[in-house]
């Protein structure tokens, strides 16, 4: 997604309408508790559209309530998997996928099968939610990303039912690709080896991306604490993206522009680990990516109050209570301190300033000279 503005979500009803127009409807945000939605997101949704996305909260409810697959979904490349995360050892699966699909003039739509540990991991921020991973997915290529829980209905599927019904019945697909480690918890498992027994005979082809060694494989936990320990940039090279957060902009304690530097105030789950410190951020405003400073923690100068997003934005001067922003993480700058006077803060908050500039400066040039494979905010694309 490349404006990154506020999806469309429709709920129950819209999900039977197929979906028939590419304007971003400004709504709010996603119900959690919604049995079906289907999230539209722009692109040219008329006459063979490229960007299409389900999210539905389990098998059963999604066979009741969702349409079926648009024809021209039908017959393209299917990548299953749970993509907690969605981290460098996902866009290696999805680049297989990718290739596979141009070869065969195809498409490749992704499954998601969200697990019961995934959603307590959302829940603490600590991986993206259903909507953001579909972003990226989406953003990498995919022209359609479905999200199906494990509920009673496809918890007692054998493989040869998942094929049957979800992998042909649903998809159509004509091939399936996973990666070698997959391995669906089902009445029976779901891994590379059932589903070479069940698609041959299903005429459906099956592509196994080979693992890597546990030592080159990424893994969300490692992500995890990178995070903890601030090291987003660490956490960075591990996901092929920057971490980022998304809130809503809040009132504070009236401080900040009293020290000369506002801050737009963002709460974040109180789950966050992201450590505590001063980091150099770009937000997205709008359609616009600045660069900024931000401090996450307690405050320890002044109240040690619960933990508290606080985002400096350079060259920028306006109202932004009210307004979603979406802050990634570059480089952390130093842990919060406690300072011998108000002063001594205030010059440690130049300084942050200008060390924030300069490490995005450098970022920013880094990713013009294509040295790296983290690309703008804006495109928050995938690579390998
Ligand atoms: C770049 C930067 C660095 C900061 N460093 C610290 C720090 O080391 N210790 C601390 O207690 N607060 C720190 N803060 C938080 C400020 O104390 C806070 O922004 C200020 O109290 C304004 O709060 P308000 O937005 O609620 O008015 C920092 C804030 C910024 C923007
Ligand atoms: N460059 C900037 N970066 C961040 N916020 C800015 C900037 N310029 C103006 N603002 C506005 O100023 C607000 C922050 O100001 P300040 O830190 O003084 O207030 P606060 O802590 O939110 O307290 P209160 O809302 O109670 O006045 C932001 O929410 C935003 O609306």
């Amino acid at each position: 997604m490349t404006s990154l503005e506020r999806l469309s979500i429709g709920q129950a009803e819209d999900a039977a309408a197929p979906i028939a127009s590419n304007r971003l409807r400004r709504g709010k945000r996603v119900d959690k508790s919604t049995s079906c939605r289907v999230v539209e997101l722009p692109g040219s949704m008329d006459g063979g559209g490229e960007h299409q996305l389900f999210s539905e909260s389990g098998y059963k409810s999604a066979a009741a309530a969702s349409p079926a697959l648009p024809q021209w979904l039908r017959h393209s490349y299917l990548v299953i998997g749970a993509f907690a995360g969605v981290h460098r050892e996902h866009a290696r699966t999805l680049e297989y996928a990718f290739r596979l699909a141009r070869a065969a003039r195809s498409r490749v739509v992704v499954l998601i099968i969200r697990s019961v540990h995934d959603e307590e991991q959302v829940a603490g921020r600590l991986l993206i939610d259903d909507e953001e991973k579909a972003r990226l997915l989406i953003d990498a290529g995919a022209s359609g990303v479905v999200t199906l829980a494990v509920d009673d209905e496809l918890s007692e599927m054998d493989c040869q039912a998942f094929v049957e019904e979800i992998v042909i019945g649903r998809f159509g697909a004509s091939g399936v690709i996973v990666d070698a480690r997959l391995d669906l918890m089902l009445a029976e498992a779901v891994t590379p080896a059932t589903l070479a027994r069940v698609t041959p005979v299903q005429g459906v082809s099956l592509h196994v991306v080979p693992a890597r060694p546990d030592h080159a494989r990424v893994q969300a936990g490692k992500v995890l604490d990178l995070l903890d320990a601030g090291d987003v940039s660490g956490a960075s090279k591990l996901l092929g993206r920057h971490w980022l957060v998304e809130g809503v902009v809040c009132h504070g304690d009236k401080r900040g522009r009293e020290l000369g530097v506002p801050t737009a105030n963002i709460r974040l789950p109180s789950e966050t680990r992201l450590g505590h410190g001063v980091y150099a951020v770009r937000t997205l405003v709008g359609r616009r990516v600045l660069a900024g400073v931000a401090s996450f923690g307690t405050r320890p100068q002044f109240d040690d109050g619960a933990p508290l997003l606080e985002v400096h934005l350079f060259r920028f001067d306006g109202d932004l209570y009210g307004q979603t922003l979406r802050v990634e993480f570059i480089e952390k700058l130093r842990p919060e301190q406690v300072f011998p006077s108000i002063e001594a803060l205030c010059e440690q908050m130049a300084t942050d300033i200008r060390d924030a500039a300069a490490c995005i400066e450098l970022y920013d040039r880094s990713v013009k000279s294509a040295l790296t494979n983290i690309l703008p905010l804006s495109t928050t694309p995938l690579k390998l």
